[in-house]
C-alpha cells in the first residue's frame, strides 16, 4: 500500500493552505491509498513531520507553505536512510525553490503537479551542525535587512520588498574582511556580501543565477566586493540580465566544499531565515533528494 503526507502551514501565504487542503488531498489520493494530513504550529513542527514521514516510510511527502517551510521539510527529509518523494505548493511570498523547479505559483497548477507524479532529483546543501539548505546562504547587512521586512511590506511590495530593505542596509554599510577556503583553494578580501546559491532564483529574481540548476552538483558564490557607488549601479541592470557574475564589483565562483570566515560577527541567513553564526562550513550533497515538478 503507497501512502503520503500531507503538512500544512496554516499560516503560510495569509493562510491560504487550509483552502487548497481538500483539493491537495484528492490529488495525492490518485496516486496514494492512505493521505495523511499534519498542520504545522510553530517553528520545528514541518521538520518532526518530514523525519516522522521518513522514519515511517512514506512515498510522498507533500508540504504547503512558503520557503521557510519547506525548508523545514527537507530538514527532516536529508541523509535519511528511507526519503519518500517530496512535493510542495508555494504559499509564500519569494518561493524561489519553486520559481527554480518551475513549480507554478498558482496553487490549483500546483497541486496538479502532484496528480502527474512526476519528479527530478535536486542538490541541496549541508552545514557543519545538521542544517540543510535548498536555495540560498547570504552574510552580510543585506542579508540580515532581511529579517527587517514586515509581513505588510511582503503584501505591498511582494519580493522587492526585499531589494528594498537590502538596498537601504547597504547605503550605511561597510566592509568586512572575508576569507573562504573552497575546493583548496582560498579567496580573501573586503566584501560587503557573500552570497551561496543552489539555485537560479534569488530573493524572488530568477535570473540571479541564471546559469545554476538546481541538479549542476555546484554552489554558485557570488562576493559583492567592495565598490564605488557609480559602479555599483551597474549591478541593477547585470541582475535583471543574469550577468552578476561577470560584473566586475563581483567575484565569482564554483564549489562543493566551503568554509566562510569573516571579520564582525555575522548570522548566515540560510534560506531567508536566520541560521548559524560565523565561521561556517558547507558541503553540497548531489541529487540528495527527489521532487515532483512539471512535466516538460
Ligand atoms: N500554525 C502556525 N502559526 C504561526 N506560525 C507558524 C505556524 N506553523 C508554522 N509557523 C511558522 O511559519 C514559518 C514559516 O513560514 P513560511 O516561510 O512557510 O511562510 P510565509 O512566512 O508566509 O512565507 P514568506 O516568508 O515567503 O512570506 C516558520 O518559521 C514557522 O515557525
Amino acid at each position: 500500500m503507497t501512502k503520503a503526507m500531507l503538512i500544512i502551514n496554516p499560516s503560510s501565504g495569509q493562510e491560504k493552505g487550509l483552502k487548497f487542503e481538500e483539493e491537495a488531498t484528492a490529488a495525492l489520493k490518485k496516486q496514494h491509498e492512505e493521505v495523511t494530513v499534519k498542520y504545522t504550529e510553530g517553528a520545528g513542527d514541518a521538520t518532526r513531520f518530514a523525519e516522522e514521514a521518513s522514519f515511517g516510510k512514506y512515498d510522498a511527502l507533500v508540504s504547503m507553505g512558503g520557503d521557510g517551510t519547506i525548508n523545514e521539510s527537507i530538514n527532516g527529509l536529508a541523509e535519511k536512510d528511507h526519503k519518500p518523494v517530496f512535493g510542495f505548493v508555494p504559499l509564500g511570498t519569494v518561493n524561489d525553490f519553486a520559481r527554480a523547479l518551475g513549480i507554478p505559483m498558482d496553487e490549483k497548477k500546483a497541486i496538479g503537479i502532484l496528480e502527474t507524479a512526476n519528479s527530478r532529483s535536486v542538490d541541496i546543501g549541508k552545514i557543519a551542525g545538521e542544517r540543510y539548505f535548498m536555495n540560498v546562504l547570504a552574510v552580510g547587512a543585506i542579508a540580515e535587512a532581511v529579517y527587517q521586512v514586515s509581513p505588510e511590506q511582503k503584501s505591498k511590495f511582494g519580493p522587492l520588498a526585499y531589494l528594498i530593505e537590502g538596498a537601504r542596509a547597504l547605503k550605511d554599510e561597510t566592509p568586512f574582511d572575508l576569507s573562504i577556503d573552497y575546493d583548496g583553494k582560498k579567496w580573501e578580501g573586503k566584501a560587503y556580501l557573500v552570497l551561496t546559491a543552489l539555485t537560479n532564483s534569488v530573493g524572488g529574481i530568477e535570473s540571479f543565477a541564471r546559469h545554476a540548476d538546481v541538479n549542476d552538483g555546484a554552489f554558485h558564490v557570488f562576493i559583492l566586493k567592495e565598490f564605488s557607488l557609480p559602479k555599483v549601479v551597474q549591478l541593477i541592470p547585470d541582475l535583471f540580465k543574469g550577468e552578476l557574475k561577470s560584473n566586475e564589483q563581483v567575484e565569482y565562483f564554483t564549489a562543493t566544499d566551503m568554509k566562510v570566515d569573516t571579520s564582525l560577527d555575522l548570522v548566515v541567513n540560510i534560506d531567508g531565515d536566520e541560521g548559524v553564526e560565523l565561521p561556517f562550513e558547507a558541503r553540497l550533497l548531489h541529487n540528495e533528494l527527489n521532487v515532483y515538478v512539471p512535466e516538460e
